[in-house]
């Protein structure tokens, strides 16, 4: 057997990954990663270097699964001033070690399994906390994770409409032209009345205010990503009901907990388990940071695949 370890390219990762495979495997582990040492999963919170001569950052995301015997890391850097130049703004690698020897297994493209895991472990949010008779989608942002999301959560709701809002106008109208939706000229007008809300963008500042939110919407807020930033008013997240996918994660990283100051009302994977209330009926937001392990368990279905072809 050869032990060169083997690589994979985003084509062949996109190949493979079904959105409709993913979000039980996304779900399943978000519930294994809440259990704590039931779950038989190890995930440090990630490390993180910030790049800031050039406006960017490194962060390096392991985890291991017992349960699924899988190992692995993935290498990140995020660099928004990218946008608009043709270089993506996120650019990742996982690599996957044999955790029975410590053989190295593969390496491949991380991007695909970004774009989609995240969306998946939305998918999954929103299973449990949006209203059962979810109509209006409203999607802040036009770039990449505002295109998974836009096809993780038609597998959750039987939408009507869909609204778009990116700050720059031609971009929001280039993804209604791909992904059937309306654009909308302010975040207000896309938001008010929407029944799920999805937050994909670079804003460091709040863009979203409480009075806008219906009540009982529930938001996936997936960007500042950061312990400084905000896509949410700090009202916002004070009124409505918190979930994350990692508490530790959250509350050393992400500024619309830190600032605001909101309670953490339970972990995703404490919904899965049901451990923790899914409180439908109220305002929910998921923060989402982005977990290790949601990595790892995509990556084990990736290579699995793309092995028995190869
Ligand atoms: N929670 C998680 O697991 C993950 C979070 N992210 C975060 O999600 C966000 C979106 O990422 P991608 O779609 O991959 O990036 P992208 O580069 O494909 O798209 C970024 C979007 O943000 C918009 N934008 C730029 N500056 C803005 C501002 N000042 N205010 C409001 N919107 C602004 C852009 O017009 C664009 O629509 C980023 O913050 C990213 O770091 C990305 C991957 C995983
Ligand atoms: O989990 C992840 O891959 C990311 N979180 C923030 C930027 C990318």
């Amino acid at each position: 057997m050869s032990r060169l370890p083997k690589y994979i390219e985003a084509d062949d990762v996109k190949r493979v990954l079904k959105m409709t495979e993913l979000i039980p495997i996304i779900e399943k582990a978000m519930g294994d990663f809440s259990k704590g040492d039931d779950g038989g999963v190890v995930q440090p919170v990630r490390s993180f270097i910030p790049i800031e001569k050039h406006g960017g950052f490194f962060a390096a995301m392991s985890a291991y699964s017992e349960k699924d015997e899988t190992l692995a890391t993935k290498l990140l850097t995020r660099y928004q001033e990218n946008a608009g130049t043709g270089i993506p703004t996120h650019t990742s690698a996982i690599i996957l070690f044999e955790p029975s020897t410590g053989e190295l297994k593969s390496i491949m493209d991380g991007d695909v399994i970004t774009s989609m895991r995240t969306a998946a472990a939305s998918a999954v949010a929103t299973k449990y906390l949006a209203s059962e008779n979810s109509k209006i989608l409203c999607i802040l942002g036009s770039g990449d994770q505002a295109r998974s999301h836009y096809k993780s959560l038609h597998h959750i709701c039987n939408f009507e409409e869909v609204r778009v809002w990116s700050p720059t106008f031609k971009n929001a109208q280039y993804f209604s032209s791909q992904l059937r939706s309306k654009v909308c000229a302010t975040v207000e007008e896309a938001i008010r009345g929407a029944d799920v809300i999805v937050t994909a963008t670079f804003a460091k500042q709040p863009i979203v205010e409480w009075e806008w939110v219906k009540p009982g919407a529930h938001i996936n807020a997936i960007g500042a990503v950061n312990k400084k930033w905000q896509e949410l008013s700090s009202e916002l997240m004070q009124k409505s009901v918190v979930y994350v996918d990692s508490r530790e994660a959250a509350m050393k990283g992400s500024g619309d907990v830190i600032i605001s100051k909101a309670d953490i009302f339970a972990e995703i994977g404490d919904l899965v388990n049901g451990t923790k209330e899914a409180q439908r009926e109220k305002t929910t937001v998921f923060k989402s940071l982005g977990i290790a392990i949601e990595d790892v368990v995509s990556a084990k279905l990736v290579y699995d695949k793309h092995m028995e072809n190869h």
